[in-house]
């Protein structure tokens, strides 16, 4: 399976990308990141109620994430990464965080809506937990969108439709190593803006991926990724709820644990995974040690309704963990041209480190309601 390292031997774009990373980042400033994907409306409806309405898109998530987990240097206010978003004048949430440090471009047509139709009834362990309607939708994100400059990491995670196959493809260029949110690849949406799916190697986006460092799919999406074909192009993560994750790479496998949660409201778990995942590899995890980064703020995504905050106790728990466990600050992968999808000797450690910050996680949460659980979305 060709690693990030590895490139198409005309893609001589890429070739002097690698180049320009490799000298700048050695001993050189924080890798800087370029997230493309647009913010969005989630309106959350059961039986036939609206019990919630919030920002939404994978970008709000994944930049909360990044922004309280990303290795930064001491003097860096912000963690170093760009988000090219789309939004319309009627966008709601500009002032939040995510959107107020990394605002979107403004168009003429609306905002993206999403509506969630939760089951009135208790989901069983594996049934899908919501079904998904795109009432409206923004322009997509055209190449001509990105900043011209090279990125040690790309993250794709468009929910509409919005990142174009050229939109990846010029990513790709961009960017070192890029990883994909399926979801952004394989969505379709009928008459009403219903979400269904279509078979991974059936769209354009299909022959990009063995220039893609990592794709994650849920385990309701994974069928339509063809994991057994794609794995040998590139390592394949695939979420499983509460039951963690599993990654696939040509030539291995791993299980990865989860992290206990009350589930409050399962959006923005897979986009708070692969930001998580993100982060540990930005700290020079291993794929498999860095999944479990994606589970743990995978977990903490669904104990809050909307994008969730962390408490500053939990986040300074974290990031002693990580310093104490990993080596360097910098991945080898996005830093270098080497890259491990092993587990390593720490993983065990890591895991039983982060279980502790769970803890403390959810016994916040408990003594302080308002921090962010704004109502239970999930439960009968
Ligand atoms: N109920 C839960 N308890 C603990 N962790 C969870 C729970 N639901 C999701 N997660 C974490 O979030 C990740 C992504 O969730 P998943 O439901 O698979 O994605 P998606 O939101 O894309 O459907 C999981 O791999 C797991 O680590
Ligand atoms: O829950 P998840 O799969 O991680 O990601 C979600 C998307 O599937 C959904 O379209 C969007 O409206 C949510 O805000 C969130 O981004």
């Amino acid at each position: 399976m060709p690693l990030a390292a590895e490139v198409p031997d005309d893609a001589h774009e890429e070739r002097e990308n690698q180049q320009l990373l490799l000298s700048k980042t050695k001993g050189g400033p924080a890798l800087e990141g370029l997230l493309v994907g647009s913010y969005c409306h989630d309106v959350l409806i059961r039986g036939g109620r609206v019990v919630g309405e919030t920002l939404g898109g994978a970008a709000a998530f994944v930049s909360n994430v990044l922004d309280a987990a990303s290795p930064r240097e001491e003097e860096q206010e912000a963690a170093p990464f760009v988000v090219v978003s789309k939004v319309g004048h009627d966008f709601a949430y500009a002032s939040a965080p995510a959107p107020a440090q990394r605002p979107s471009l403004l168009c003429a047509s609306p905002t993206t809506s999403f509506h969630a139709q939760f089951s009135d009834t208790a989901a069983s362990a594996h049934a899908p937990d919501r079904e998904l309607r795109r009432v409206r939708a923004c322009d997509p994100i055209y190449p001509a969108d990105l900043p011209d400059r090279r990125f040690a990491y790309g993250l794709a995670v468009g929910v509409a439709g919005e990142v174009l196959p050229e939109t990846l493809e010029r990513m790709i260029r961009l960017c070192r190593a890029v990883l994909v949110d399926a979801q952004a690849l394989i969505r379709a949406f009928d008459g009403d803006g219903s979400v269904g799916h279509v078979a991974l190697e059936d769209t354009p986006y299909a022959r990009l991926l063995p220039r893609v460092a990592f794709l994650k799919a849920s385990s309701e999406e994974a069928p339509y990724v063809g994991v057994e074909t794609a794995r040998r192009q590139c390592c394949v993560i695939v979420t499983d709820g509460r039951d963690g994750c599993r990654l696939y790479w040509d030539g291995g496998e791993a299980r990865v644990a989860p992290f206990p949660a009350v589930q409050v409201d399962p959006t923005g778990a897979g986009d708070s995974f692969l930001a998580g995942f993100t982060a540990g590899l930005l700290w020079g995890l291993s794929a498999t040690d860095a999944a479990l980064l994606g589970n743990f703020f995978g977990a903490a995504a669904v104990s809050q309704v909307g994008v969730p905050t962390f408490h500053p106790k939990m986040l300074q728990a974290v990031k002693e963990i990580l310093e104490e466990k990993t080596t360097k600050r910098s991945s080898p992968f996005i830093n270098g041209t080497t890259f491990t999808f092993e587990r390593s000797n720490v993983h065990d450690e890591l895991h039983a480190a982060l279980q502790e910050a769970a803890r403390l996680m959810s016994e916040q949460q408990q003594a302080d309601p308002a921090n962010g659980n704004g109502g239970d979305i999930c439960s009968t």
